[in-house]
């Protein structure tokens, strides 16, 4: 058993093995969050015995839920002790409080209430409201800009910011301001809370007469029923609990937060683990004052906080990516500077001094969508890179920004195997899905075991684009999931349908966007698209956010990283704040499609301030070879 303790370093142990109070881990990436959570737990049944169901864990999304219920087995195994506890997303474990208030009569939602969580399915449920809900407001504004004004308010307004608190009725609201909202398009609007309250009262009816909430009204209703004093669904959630762990802290919202304290009362103890240089979600309300303001959350309980346990060792980079990494990271109130755990192993093959960080200069996404399917195939046909190690994260994928899509097209031309959600029939997938998240909500099959629907599967009348297998597979997944019941199915699949980030399938080459890599750690990391509009990204970007998005880009990296982009002219620059001692800038512009002449002279006049190109395509034509070789013969003499 001790043994197993010693693998993890001093700060690491003093957060596994702490009292059962109130305590913080302010971690830098890659320094073992994960696994000290994941030991934290262990800690907690083998020696604090606590019993694994008087645990909850509560994780960012599903893929972190994965990957920690993973790291609990493994410990498990290794112990021969321990069991995984239940891990649910905050929008997870406030669908299951909400459900479990509809028995006890606490909430107005009524059985098999919908879940807005699209703007799709917004949208869609009410355009038909919209001048009902607008009428008589903002009449200085376009209706759909109105429409969507009013909506982005009352969504910030519940999730409160490091500003201001969580606000989660229209009655809690002071008319007597004004508010100001971003509505994208560069368009800023102000509007008044006297208007902004009315048209959230009838939204709240509209919701309500539809039996249906949005995905920020969930938690807000969660911590509602949370505060009912002596509440039957509040007992009932506390009963046998006594430590609640949470991972990427820095990623709630203060809604979030509220509920983590409501739930927690005041004896049952909160453990928390973050990095506030890898918050990147606060277009969607997180904020960073969470991990701030801890201790002054955790006053009113009858807990001790342990004072605050800072990791800063780094278990999975080389020094050449984590000198990126320190010198992108902003300064923020935690200061701090990555630092090569002594203990770091790489692969056999890997030499650290020879491996710097490669700045790769494509001036057009193009090329560097060319450049990366070329290095990657010389990866593995020269270096016996297996294709799951490698991973392409880009800033965005979107019509305007086809970052991903560029990269996969230049990969398929190679024949790689690649492993992206554009390789799934997702339309198919999310109706199988849908239709079992309703099914496994019927009123008839709600409360019944899984096993037993399973034996009985060929009673039940599947729609046509279901076969009996694949529903029995369906339900063979939630049985080894840990769900027992239908309603425990039907909350997992809800956190599936509704987590943004990409499957824990890990076969092939990943190509994922940097806020789905979140978490995730590969050998080797290709990083783009860096440059003006495109990483930052948007014409008015948010700039500590994407700097800590780009942070979070780099740290995945373990052996190699490549960045890609160009220098920065109207924006901050990205690309040449990403040069170090340890990295070397490298010209991409030879592109393996230029073959007339006419191309040829430009491929020669790129080669001229062409400083290293290691990765130059194959099949470029001999003539430009030829004609370089040429020119450079002239230029010795
Ligand atoms: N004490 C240790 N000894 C050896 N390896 C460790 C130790 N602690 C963590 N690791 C390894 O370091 C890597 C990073 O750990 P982990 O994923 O838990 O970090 P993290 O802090 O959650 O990272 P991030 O915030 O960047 O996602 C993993 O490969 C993990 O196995």
């Amino acid at each position: 058993m001790n043994v197993f303790w010693d693998q993890f370093n001093i700060k690491q142990r003093q957060a596994i093995t702490a009292p059962l109070e109130h305590m913080i881990i302010n971690a830098a990436a890659g320094t073992g969050k994960t696994s000290t959570l994941a030991a934290r737990i262990i800690y907690m049944q083998t020696e604090l015995d606590i019993a694994p169901h008087s645990i909850l864990a509560i994780s960012f999304s599903r893929t972190a839920r994965v990957r920690l219920l993973e790291k609990i087995t493994e410990f498990c195994k290794h112990l021969h002790t321990g069991s995984p506890v239940k891990v649910f997303t905050f929008h997870g474990l406030a669908f299951r409080i909400i459900r479990m208030a509809i028995t006890y009569g606490e909430t107005h939602l009524k059985p098999r209430f919908e879940v807005m969580n699209t703007e799709a399915e917004h949208n869609y449920i009410f355009a038909s409201y919209r001048d009902q809900l607008l009428e008589g407001v903002a009449q200085n504004l376009d209706r759909e800009n109105a429409h969507i004004a009013f909506l982005k308010i009352i969504n910030e307004l519940r999730q409160g910011s490091d500003e201001l608190e969580p606000i989660h009725t229209h009655e809690e609201l002071d008319p007597q301001y004004a508010i100001e909202v971003d509505i994208g398009l560069n368009m800023n609007v102000t509007v008044s809370c006297k208007d902004v309250k009315t048209v959230w009262r009838r939204y709240e009816r509209i919701l309500k007469h539809n039996n249906a909430t949005d995905y920020n009204g969930l938690i807000s209703e969660a911590v509602r029923i949370m505060s009912i004093s002596n509440g039957e669904t509040s007992n009932r959630v506390r009963e046998r609990l006594q430590a609640i762990v949470v991972d990427e802290f820095q990623d709630t919202s203060r809604a979030q937060n509220q509920l983590l304290f409501s739930l927690a009362g005041s004896d049952i103890a909160v453990n928390v683990v973050g990095d506030p240089d890898q918050t990147i979600y606060t277009f969607n309300g997180s904020s960073v004052e969470n991990m701030k303001k801890f201790g002054n959350d955790a006053l009113d309980t009858n807990i001790n906080v342990l004072p605050q346990i800072h990791m800063v060792e780094n278990y999975r980079s080389t020094s050449a990516i984590l000198d990126v990494a320190n010198k992108v990271r902003q300064t923020t109130d935690f200061d701090r500077l990555l630092v090569v755990a002594k203990e770091l192993k790489h692969s056999k093959s890997f030499d650290q001094t020879d491996n710097p960080v490669r700045l790769v200069h494509a001036p057009r996404l193009e090329l560097a969508a060319e450049f990366v399917a070329i290095e990657i195939q010389r990866l593995i046909q020269e270096e016996g890179v297996k294709e799951h190690e490698i991973a392409v994260l880009v800033r965005k994928n979107s019509e305007y920004a086809p970052q991903g899509t560029m990269v996969i097209n230049a990969l398929r031309n190679t024949g790689l195997l690649l492993n992206t959600n554009n390789d799934k029939p997702l339309s198919s997938v999310k109706e199988e899905s849908d239709f079992m998240y309703h099914f496994y909500q019927e009123p008839d099959t709600y409360g019944k075991r899984i096993d037993e629907i399973l034996e009985a599967s060929h009673e039940v009348t599947l729609p046509k684009y279901l076969s009996i297998e694949k529903f029995k597979s369906y339900l063979i997944d939630a049985l080894d999931s840990g769900s027992e019941y239908c309603y425990e199915a039907a909350e997992l699949l809800y956190e599936h349908l509704t987590d943004e980030s990409s499957s824990a399938d890990s076969s092939g080459i990943q190509v994922r966007t940097v806020h789905s890599a979140k978490g995730e750690e590969y050998k080797i990391v290709f990083l783009m698209y860096l440059g003006d509009r495109s990483f930052p990204h948007g014409s008015r970007p948010d700039y500590e956010e994407e700097r800590r998005l780009l942070y979070v880009g780099v740290t995945r990296a373990r052996e190699k990283l490549y960045i890609l982009g160009r220098p920065g002219i109207h924006q901050e620059d990205f690309f040449s704040d990403c040069k170090t001692s340890n990295s070397c800038l490298e010209r991409y512009m030879v592109t393996a499609s230029s073959k007339s002449i006419e191309d040829d002279t430009i491929v020669l006049d790129s080669i001229e301030v062409s400083l290293i190109n290691r990765a130059r395509a194959k099949h470029i034509s001999d003539k430009v070879a030829e004609r370089e070789e040429l020119r450079q013969l002239f230029e010795d003499e």
